[in-house]
C-alpha cells in the first residue's frame, strides 16, 4: 500500500466516500456512538485487531458510550495516506455489527 502523502483534494474526494469521517487538523477522524459502555469497549478491541492486521494504528479514545478514532501516517511525516483510508474503510465495515451509529 503506498504511503505517499495524499493531496488535499484526494483527501476530500476520499472523505466523500466515508460519511461521518472528517479531516481534523492533519488527521482523518470519526466518532461512533454505541448503546453501552461495554459495546464501545468491544468495538475498541475489534478495531485494535484490525490495526494489528494492517500494522496501522489510530489514536483511539473510549468514552462512556463512544469510540473516537483519529489517524494519519507516521512514516509519511504525519500526512494522510491511503493506509489511513484503508483503516477507515475496514472499521466502517465492522462498526454496524457492533450497533455503532
Ligand atoms: C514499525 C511499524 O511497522 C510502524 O511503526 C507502523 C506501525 N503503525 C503505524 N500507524 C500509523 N498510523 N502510521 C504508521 O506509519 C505506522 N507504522
Amino acid at each position: 500500500m503506498p504511503v505517499e502523502p495524499l493531496s488535499q483534494k484526494d483527501v476530500e474526494d476520499r472523505l466523500r466516500e466515508l460519511p461521518g469521517w472528517s479531516l481534523e487538523g492533519d488527521r482523518i477522524a470519526r466518532e461512533y456512538r454505541l448503546g453501552t459502555h461495554f459495546a464501545a469497549t468491544a468495538l475498541v478491541v475489534h478495531i485494535a485487531q484490525i490495526q494489528e492486521e494492517l500494522n496501522h494504528h489510530s489514536d483511539l479514545t473510549l468514552g462512556y458510550n463512544t469510540v473516537a478514532l483519529s489517524v494519519n501516517t507516521h512514516t509519511a511525516g504525519g500526512a494522510v495516506t491511503e493506509m489511513d483510508f484503508e483503516l477507515a474503510h475496514r472499521v466502517e465495515k465492522i462498526a454496524p455489527g457492533h450497533g455503532a451509529g
